[in-house]
């Protein structure tokens, strides 16, 4: 049985005139413990996908089913980070577990765990907003990976950092995820980073965004981020490359060309 998989999946916004048609038809299925990366055009509905299988978003037609343990359910990692700026770096952690009712030790005890795997240990007493970018976002990752989730959901997690940052929390995550074995979702705008990440890498149409290409990044795991330097990493980049060019052009002419961002090489 799948963990994720979604059927005819679509989702439109607005009426009338002004209907926008966002995402769809969606086929898609997830195996348990395969890490999927969703790459696309801008606007081609990608977060509305992630939006369904959060449960933050309904579909319009057709059905998307997240095959979860209650007591693991799935975890998301946004793009803003997503943590509270009222609650200590510990207390963030800590929230997913708290949620699940974790006694306050064990959760304290797990969420300083992660802390520590993080390399946070030392602000754990902080608030949010003495840390830089990146050590937010390790607040949100180590939340995420704290309540040891079935499905991890993950919207350009890494879209606000810079490159070399990116690079770094990329590997830092591919460590954990390998340990983990969580199934996973990811939405990226680098193709590098899906294809340091992935077990697989679909391609996404400009909107309504289908899936119309998928590609298998032929590196064995455990992998590191020395696949980077791999030749067949930079031959498959440039594959997705040119299977995502047109469906970025496609976006670019018809919106004005300098407001839409297109996905990075
Ligand atoms: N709540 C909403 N109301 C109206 N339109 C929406 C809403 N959410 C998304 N849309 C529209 O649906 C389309 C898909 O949006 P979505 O955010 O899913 O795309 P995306 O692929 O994640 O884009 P990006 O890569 O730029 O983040 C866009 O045209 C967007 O404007």
């Amino acid at each position: 049985m799948p963990k994720i998989s979604a059927h005819g999946l679509s989702r439109s916004f607005g009426r009338g005139s002004a209907r926008i048609a966002a995402l769809g038809p969606v086929e898609l299925d997830v195996e348990e413990g395969e890490f999927v990366c969703l790459v696309g055009p801008s606007g081609c509905g990608k977060s509305t996908l992630l939006r369904i299988a959060a449960g933050l978003l309904r579909p319009s037609a057709g059905e998307l089913e997240l095959r979860t343990d209650v007591s693991h359910p799935a975890a998301m990692i946004f793009q803003d980070y997503g943590i509270y700026d009222w609650k200590t770096v510990l207390a963030n952690v800590r929230f997913g577990l708290d949620v699940q009712r974790v006694p306050r030790r064990a959760a304290d005890a797990r969420a300083r765990a992660w802390l520590e795997r993080l390399g946070l240990a030392e602000f754990a007493a902080a608030y949010p907003s003495a840390l830089s970018g990146g050590m937010r976002q390790r607040v949100a990752i180590a939340r995420a990976l704290a309540v040891e989730p079935e499905v991890l959901l993950m919207d350009e997690p890494f879209a606000a950092l810079d490159a070399q940052l990116r690079t770094l929390l990329q590997d830092e995550l591919l460590a954990l995820t390998q340990t983990a074995g969580a199934t996973t979702l990811l939405i990226t705008h680098s193709l590098e980073e899906a294809l340091v990440l992935g077990d697989r890498v679909l391609v996404m149409s400009a909107r309504p965004g289908r899936i119309i290409a998928e590609r298998r990044p032929p590196f064995a795991r455990p992998r590191t981020g020395a696949v980077r330097s791999d030749p067949r990493f930079t031959a498959l980049k440039d594959e997705l490359w040119e299977l995502l060019r047109d469906e970025v052009t496609e976006v670019h002419a018809v919106r004005d060309t300098g407001t839409v961002r297109g996905a990075t090489a």
